[in-house]
């Protein structure tokens, strides 16, 4: 009852879990039956079957486990709730700061602030240049070690954006450089996983991290032996490459550093550990930050970027148009350098339409920080309906696949037109992809510059096409690929594609 009062009564599901926390995500929703557990897919799923029957807003009220919860889908009320407020905040016990420690992410405002305020000037123009020429550098290194994709098709494409992503962003952001074959510095002793394995135990495990209590990693349990190894791993790597910037920068033999010397995100921050005064950040802070940029910022960038070259794949005669742009912003079949950026605003418009579709942020968290009175609109006209109180502590969703597949906002949201975008009249806020409102991604710019970067590099050479598998037809691979699934990102199934070289 206190559930239902906290959302005012708004109509919605009545499960056991919320959804949007650690049981929601590891039970299987097999058990609907039994439980109602709508389960970590539903954002997914529900956009086919009228999430929003009558508001652009549903409650979700648990009986077992977890917070009152509201989805919202209209950007009305997305702007009430991320915009600039008092009333909602990032969440009182944040997953990200119990997983990875303080971060700027992850903290509440008065924390957040200071965190901002210390990374925004490493977010700059020279940054960008540096991603843009990390980009090339990666890309033909990528090439040459994939043997220029010439023996077989590419069995699914995230393989490959998840690692140049992940190499474009501890480049420019950490200067923790490696190659495309050895990924990350293997372990001093033998037998040890690699960095980049700990990587990926970490990512697939979060839920089980999240849940299992400090004491379960003593039970004789592997899977639960192999996650902890993981993420101590990765801390101790954080911190020793922390202290190893520090001794450099005492020892002023910072000589690795890409260029951008003490701007460096990394320096930034490992600088302002050095500090006592009102900007200074623990080893805890610094740690948090490092891992948050590294997880932030490449998953998501892989995702967006698979998204794009599967849609890229299916849709021929914009892939064609793209390959058109990059031959006249390159009629001499230069190296493309970070003063073209500009000009691909087509690439750019097909970038942003697969991230519309398929985002991999796809859901903003907030909590209520105090009772607040929330505007709610309606489906049809996205008119002001009335008033509703959402009590304090109340867990507030905003549905990015709901904003983004509203036809208020986007005609004919299922289909893939990148030039809606050339449009004057799209309602640019009505993409949430990288947020909205003093917590926008700060890594934005970073991630378009090394997308579309990647994207020129090989759509200006290889021709790409869907890879049908074991005779399935077009629609089965559609079925297949093209089914969002809400891990700690918004993924595709396998991204198969045939990459040919262009004459
Ligand atoms: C396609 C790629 C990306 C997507 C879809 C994405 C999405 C988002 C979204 C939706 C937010 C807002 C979260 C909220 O309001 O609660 C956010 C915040 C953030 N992102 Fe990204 N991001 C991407 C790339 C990156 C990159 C490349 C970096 C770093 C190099 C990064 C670092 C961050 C950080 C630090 C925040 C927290 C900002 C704050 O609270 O002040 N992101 N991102």
């Amino acid at each position: 009852r206190s559930g239902l009062k906290a959302v005012d009564h708004l109509p919605g599901l009545r499960c056991a879990f919320t959804p949007i926390s650690g049981w929601g995500f590891v039970i299987p929703t097999s058990l609907n039956p039994l439980l109602f557990n709508p389960g970590s897919n539903f954002f997914w799923s529900m956009k086919f079957n009228g999430l929003y029957p009558k508001y652009d807003i549903i409650s979700i009220v648990p009986w077992l486990q977890g917070p009152a919860t509201i989805f919202v889908s209209s950007v009305e009320m997305m702007r009430q709730i991320i915009g600039r407020t008092d009333a909602f905040d990032k969440l009182t016990d944040s997953p990200g700061v119990y997983l990875f420690g303080e971060n700027v992410a992850s903290l509440q405002r008065e924390g957040w602030k200071k965190h901002r305020r210390i990374l925004n000037p490493a977010f700059s123009p020279k940054l960008y240049n540096m991603v843009w020429n990390e980009s090339i550098r990666i890309f033909h290194e990528m090439a040459t070690c994939e043997g220029e994709w010439k023996d077989a098709p590419v069995a699914d494409v995230t393989t490959l954006t998840a690692r140049f992503a992940l190499m474009v962003v501890s480049s420019c952001a950490y200067d923790f450089r490696f190659t495309w074959s050895d990924p990350l510095p293997t372990a001093a002793s033998g037998g040890e996983k690699t960095i980049r394995e700990c990587f990926d135990i970490a990512l697939n495990s979060i839920p089980i991290r999240l849940l299992a209590p400090r004491w379960a990693y003593s039970l004789p349990s592997k899977m639960l032996r192999r996650v902890d190894y993981a993420f101590n791993r990765l801390t101790s790597f954080s911190k020793s490459q922390v202290a190893l910037r520090r001794e450099q920068m005492i020892n002023g033999t910072m000589d690795n550093d890409n260029g951008l010397g003490m701007s460096a995100v990394f320096n930034t921050l490992v600088r302002a550990g050095e500090d006592d005064g009102r900007f200074a950040l623990s080893e805890r802070e610094v740690v948090g930050n490092t891992f948050t940029m590294l997880f932030a910022g490449h998953e998501t960038t892989a995702r967006a970027l698979s998204a794009t070259l599967a849609m890229l794949s299916l849709h021929q005669d914009e892939q064609e148009r793209v390959y058109q742009e990059i031959t006249r912003v390159l009629p001499d079949g230069r190296e493309p350098a970070f003063e073209d950026f500009d000009s691909f605003t087509h690439t750019r418009n097909c970038f942003t339409e697969a991230m519309r579709l398929y985002p991999p942020a796809s859901v903003i968290l907030r909590e209520a920080m105090q009772d607040a009175v929330l505007s709610i609109t309606d489906r049809d006209r996205g008119k002001k309906v009335r008033d509703v109180i959402i009590k304090k502590g109340t867990l507030t969703c905003i549905d990015v696949i709901g904003i983004h597949y509203n036809p208020r906002y986007f005609p004919d949201p299922e289909i893939f037109e990148p030039s809606r975008w050339e449009d004057s009249t799209v309602n640019t806020d009505a993409f949430v992809g990288f947020g909205h409102g003093p917590r926008v991604c700060i890594g934005d710019r970073f991630s378009i510059v090394e997308s579309i970067c990647f994207l020129v590099m090989l759509l200006r050479t290889w021709k790409v096409e869907v890879n049908l598998l074991n005779n399935e037809t077009l629609e089965q691979w559609r079925q297949r690929v093209l089914t969002g699934k809400n891990t700690v990102t918004l993924c595709l199934g396998e991204v198969s594609l045939k990459l040919t070289k262009r004459s």
